[in-house]
């Protein structure tokens, strides 16, 4: 990878580095012009030492076995460069596409270029001009769509929010930030123990017992419905300054619906079903799919 200073952009082999379009715990996003085909990309900017610390914290890798039955944490570099490798074989209309890996082994930051999308997040939250119904409709039956076919590569997203659902120019929703807070696993649903992905979003069970496992595909029916709500409410449904608090009613809180803006009663059984607190009792992405609101 040849890094240059031209002007004040950074070039990056035949990338020139624009200014930023997404921020988040991950790092950064920048616009980013490809000066061979004329088109322009989304640069996901990864500081591997950061990576490595975040891992120290809160990144709980799926520990690797040892036959002495100890466990030693996955170097966690491993794991974004095998979920990397498993994001670049990926290609669905409604998850956000890897184009290209930058890497210099001697460099301390990973470059991943992504398709640009170029109208951004779907809605910035909490917003008063939430979306009407019809465009919540159809955007969240992209989002449906997107979140069937990683569920079906066995992929569990664990951060599903307004702010990773893309929107591209021909208004087609698709989903991103997959790709460093996942679990893969050879079963038919990923057992997840931690937790991990946006405190307003994570699902009560995850909350619970933390000792306790839970499936990761309906934690992941859970954001979508948490992320439906606020499309069409322009605010999260359970929220408090205090993450303690904050949990406590996720966990405890009865789900209620603002008087205004008003949400047709399809929808709010479909939000119902979705913020059902026992997973046991939770819809699943299937019946999701032919419920009579997103049927309609
Ligand atoms: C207003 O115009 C705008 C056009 C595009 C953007 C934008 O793209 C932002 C974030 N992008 C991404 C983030 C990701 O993770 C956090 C991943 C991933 O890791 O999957 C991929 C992408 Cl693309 C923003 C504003």
């Amino acid at each position: 990878v040849s890094v240059e200073q031209v002007g004040d952009n950074i070039q990056l082999n035949q990338y020139k580095l624009m200014h930023p379009i997404g921020q988040g715990s991950y790092g950064i996003v920048k616009l980013a012009y490809n000066e061979e085909d004329d088109e322009y990309y989304a640069m996901k900017i990864l500081s591997k030492k950061k990576l490595l610390q975040k891992a120290g914290i809160f990144g709980r890798m799926a520990p690797s076995r040892k036959p002495s039955g100890k466990t030693a944490p996955e170097n966690p570099l491993t794991r974004v460069y095998r979920e990397v490798a498993i994001l670049k074989k990926l290609d669905h209309p409604n998850v956000v596409k890897l184009v290209e890996v930058l890497d210099d082994p001697t460099e301390d930051t990973l470059y991943l270029v992504f398709e640009l999308l170029k109208k951004g997040e779907v809605l910035e939250v909490p917003t008063s001009t939430p979306l009407p119904e019809d465009k919540a409709w159809k955007y969240f039956r992209d989002v449906v769509l997107g979140l069937e076919y990683l569920h079906y590569q066995k992929i569990i997203h664990r951060d599903i929010k307004p702010s990773n659902l893309l929107v591209s120019d021909d208004d087609r929703i698709k989903i991103a930030d997959f790709g460093v807070c996942n679990e893969f696993n050879r079963e038919d649903d990923a057992i997840l123990t931690s937790t991990s992905g946006t405190p307003a979003f994570v699902a009560p069970e995850a909350l619970a017992n933390p000792k306790g496992s839970y499936s990761g595909k309906m934690a992941d029916i859970w954001q979508l419905g948490v992320t439906l709500y606020a499309l069409v409410y322009g605010q999260i449904p359970f929220n408090d300054g205090n993450i303690l608090k904050l949990y406590d009613k996720i966990q405890h809180d009865e789900l209620q619906f603002p008087p205004k803006p008003e949400a047709s009663p399809l929808l709010k059984d479909m939000l119902s079903k979705m913020l059902q607190k026992d997973p046991q009792k939770r819809i699943t992405l299937p019946e999701v799919k032919v419920h009579d609101w997103v049927t309609q």
